[in-house]
């Protein structure tokens, strides 16, 4: 017995000097970064809370900028923000997976667009893009459109003026656009079963965030504790839910014998679709179900696509929308020049927002680009390296992940200085053409860029300017005071709030 457990320590320390101190060590070793123990490595400095390990990866990414590891026991993690190395490593063709943080995100999206990679991503990310058209994006914006003014309304019932608490109320308003864009089902309508469906996600997001930075919890375990078997409640919910949508929505297609296809193949201008001579929106479900009906993806391909877009759609804009309307609130001079644009425009239209409204809002599109500069939504992206690669700085052996901290590029003085200054006159197109491309990268590029990123922006200007064209805003939560958390999007634990004084208008 005694012998076994001597070999079994003997091969864990040898397996240890292999990795530590062979090629792989070599390369990972010639790079800045804490002390790591043996066989730990620095596991041990991470086991913080969610707010800790914040602080601690920004502290890290000064300390060494602007590149450094980590060790995790045997394998590291690379940090980097060189605008030099991200272009190398995110236009790469070869190395487009994704890194371990985001395997918690599989027991839902499973291996969707997101989370997937090789011929199954490639295969996805081609049937896809058609849903992303400019034709299609038209369409969502009529729901952005419609929800916008339901917001709108919801902030008039509460008065003259009213201080909002941004997470609850932004959260519900892009989830329910999310929700009908990528189901065509009106969230708003489904009472308690949207109430349960909204926790869910929440909580599962929690979950993520938990799981991320506790890399030895395997799926397996999660039945055996209390915050475990909730992740599994919560993916029980989110899939009957959208199971029954997607359910729905074939057998419509069934009994309507596929014409509001024929429809949407024949004019992708018109792409409400008829139901019983009402005119249905068009989902991005609907193409799905139209590449399935090509023989292009089967029924669990659907249901992971499905769960994806709302995964990524939905507080990535939320929160987009939170920061923005903070900073607004905060650069009176910025939030009037918003709002003249937004009077121009929609005084011109009377009151409707279409794609035609949204790209005459030049000085908007620069809020919301600055907005995300400051405040990048996904704050952290990261690959696993399969195939050594060669950055800038240096040389990334396979079995390495490389985490991208956005957050921290969109800060760097080098390429934006006074970086803290909320200024959209840094996406006029002569300062964008100065600047080094990989220093901005809210939505990433390359090849596994944000497949929803013009989708995304309209979404925000369009709700930016109905906001402004209907309320004035006025700091009550400083941006400066945000605490921000280790979380799957840019979260602050102090909770960001905002007063909205209405405008009065003749009408009213
Ligand atoms: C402000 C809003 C958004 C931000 C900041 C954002 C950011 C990002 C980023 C940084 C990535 C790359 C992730 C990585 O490389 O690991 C990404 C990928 C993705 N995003 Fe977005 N996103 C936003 C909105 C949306 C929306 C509205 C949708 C869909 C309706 C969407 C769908 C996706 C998908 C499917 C991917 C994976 C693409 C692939 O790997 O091929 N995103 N997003």
């Amino acid at each position: 017995m005694l012998l076994y457990l001597l070999i079994a320590v003997l091969c864990v320390v040898g397996f240890h000097a292999y990795v530590r101190y062979g090629r792989y060590g070599k390369l990972i070793n010639k790079l800045p970064g804490p002390t790591p123990l043996p066989i730990l490595g620095n596991l041990l400095i991470l086991n913080k809370g969610p707010v800790d390990l914040w602080n601690f990866l920004h502290v890290q990414m000064k300390k060494y900028y602007p590149f450094g590891k980590i060790w995790f026991c045997t394998s590291a993690m690379i940090l980097t923000q060189d605008p030099d190395d991200l272009k190398i490593l995110l236009s790469d063709k070869v190395n487009i997976e994704k890194g371990f943080m985001y395997k918690p995100l599989h027991l839902w999206a499973k291996t969707g667009l997101i989370t997937g990679t090789g011929e199954k991503w490639q295969h996805r990310r081609k049937i896809i893009t058609p849903a992303f058209h400019a034709n299609i994006i038209k369409k969502y914006i009529e729901i952005t459109s419609e929800q916008g003014e339901r917001f709108v309304e919801y902030l008039k019932t509460k008065g003259d003026e009213t201080v909002e608490s941004l997470i609850p109320i932004c959260s519900n308003l892009t989830l329910s656009i999310i929700i009908e864009a990528a189901m065509g089902t009106k969230f708003n309508t489904m009472g308690d079963k949207a109430e349960e469906y909204k926790k869910a996600i929440e909580d599962y997001f929690h979950g993520v965030a938990y799981r991320a930075t506790r890399p030895y919890i395997q799926n397996w375990m999660l039945r055996y504790f209390g915050r475990g078997r909730r992740i599994l409640d919560c993916i029980k919910s989110l899939r009957s839910f959208a199971d029954k949508i997607i359910e729905e929505r074939r057998e419509y297609h069934n009994q309507t014998k596929h014409q509001s296809f024929q429809n949407y193949v024949d004019d992708v201008d018109d792409t409400n679709i008829l139901d019983g001579g009402r005119k249905k929106r068009l989902a991005m479900l609907d193409l799905l179900l139209l590449a399935e009906k090509e023989g292009l993806i089967d029924e669990q391909g659907i249901k992971e696509e499905v769960d994806t877009f709302t995964a990524a759609g939905y507080d990535t804009t939320g929160m987009g929308m939170v920061y923005m309307l903070l900073l607004l609130a905060e650069n009176k001079d910025v939030q009037e020049l918003a709002r003249a644009e937004a009077d121009r425009i929609l005084n011109a239209s009377g009151g409707r927002i279409t794609m035609t409204e949204i790209q005459q809002m030049d000085y908007i599109e620069r809020c919301v680009k600055e907005s995300l500069r400051l405040f990048p939504t996904a704050p952290n992206i990261s690959r696993t390296i399969i195939k050594d690669i060669q950055l800038k700085n240096c040389m990334v052996p396979a079995g390495t992940d490389v985490l991208v901290p956005i957050y921290d590029v969109h800060r760097d003085p080098k390429y934006w200085p006074d970086p803290l200054k909320f200024d959209p006159g840094r996406f006029l197109p002569e300062e964008v053409h100065k600047r080094h491309p990989f220093s901005y990268l809210p939505f990433s590029h390359g090849p596994r860029n944000c497949i929803g990123q013009k989708f995304a922006i309209a979404e925000m200007k369009a709700l930016v300017a109905r906001t402004v064209y209907n309320f004035y805003l006025e700091p009550v939560t400083y941006t400066k005071d945000l605490q921000f958390t280790a979380h799957i999007v840019l979260l602050s634990t102090v909770p960001p709030c905002t007063k909205f004084i209405r405008r009065l208008r003749s009408k009213d």
